[in-house]
């Protein structure tokens, strides 16, 4: 006989509602420890953003989560699964998308190019010139409709060379998500825009948090605390390599020694 408690229990029940983890996370450059011993635990489905004082060690964290630096020691875990090891491809194929480096676009390729040169890059070895026309068909289908998400579709024909600075971080975030991943890690993807851009990339990261079935993670570092206030659903705020305060925004802004970190350093 079924136990009656059974019948209850979904078909496909999430591993955990953790999907990014730190243990016990440490970097040290040469002796100067810029990550000390870091418990840091990222939700599914939220954004979170990591802030702190200039040197806080943000930086390095996003480093070691993306695989672009090894850890001193310690471990990060993505779906309860320790991927310190993983190498950075690995983890791509893991679903977790690093974006905002300029150098992921090619210059004299056209926008369009770009982002169907990304959808190729999903199924690695598997683009032939000889591919039926129609997958080609369907590849810039896909590739526009990426474009359009980030409001680039009248640029499509255009070298991402000449787009301007914040047309080219959108067209980043087309190529990242041209890989559909449910982890999004953004570093300080607001760096040098004008206020209009600002506006417009704030909005795309909100937008590009939500996904079909749910919702994408977005992990990001970033300075403009508007900005963060206004998206973050978790904020985690570093201090000389260690966590000094995490919450929602009303919770970091009413704390004393978060306020004080800020003061010390000029940001605002
Ligand atoms: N490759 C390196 N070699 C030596 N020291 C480093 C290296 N990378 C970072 N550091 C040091 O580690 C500390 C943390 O740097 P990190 O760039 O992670 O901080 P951050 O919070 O991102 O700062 P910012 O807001 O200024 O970008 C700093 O004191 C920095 O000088």
């Amino acid at each position: 006989m079924t136990d009656p408690a059974m019948t209850d229990t979904p078909t496909v029940v999430p591993i955990t509602d953790v999907v990014l983890e730190t243990r016990g996370l440490t970097k040290s450059f040469r002796g100067f420890t810029a990550v000390r011993d870091l418990d840091f635990t990222v939700r599914r489905g939220t954004i979170h953003a990591l802030i702190g004082p200039n040197g806080a060690g943000k930086t390095t964290v996003f480093n070691l989560l993306t695989k672009f630096l090894a850890p001193t020691s310690g471990h990060i875990l993505h779906d309860g699964v320790d991927i310190t090891a993983a190498s950075p491809a690995a983890i791509a194929r893991r679903g977790i998308g690093r974006s905002f480096q300029i150098s992921a676009t090619f210059p004299h390729l056209t926008a369009l190019e770009n982002v169907r040169v990304a959808l190729q890059r999903r199924t690695p070895g598997r683009f032939h010139f000889w591919r039926p026309e129609s997958t080609l068909a369907a590849l810039n289908d896909r590739a526009l409709a990426l474009l359009a998400e980030v409001g680039l579709e009248a640029r499509a024909q255009e070298p991402a060379g000449t787009l301007p600075y914040g047309a080219k971080k959108a067209l980043e975030i087309a190529t990242t998500l041209a890989l559909d991943p449910d982890v999004l890690l953004l570093d300080e993807p607001l760096a040098g825009m004008g206020r209009e851009d600002v506006a417009r990339t704030a909005a795309l990261i909100r937008r590009t948090a939500q996904k079909e079935n749910g919702r994408r993670t977005v992990v990001m570092v970033e300075h403009n605390l508007g900005v963060v206030a206004d998206l973050s659903d978790r904020i985690t705020v570093l201090q000389r390599g260690e966590i000094l305060a995490e919450g929602s925004y009303a919770d970091i802004a009413a704390d004393r020694a978060v306020r004080e970190a800020y003061m010390g350093t000029g940001h605002a």
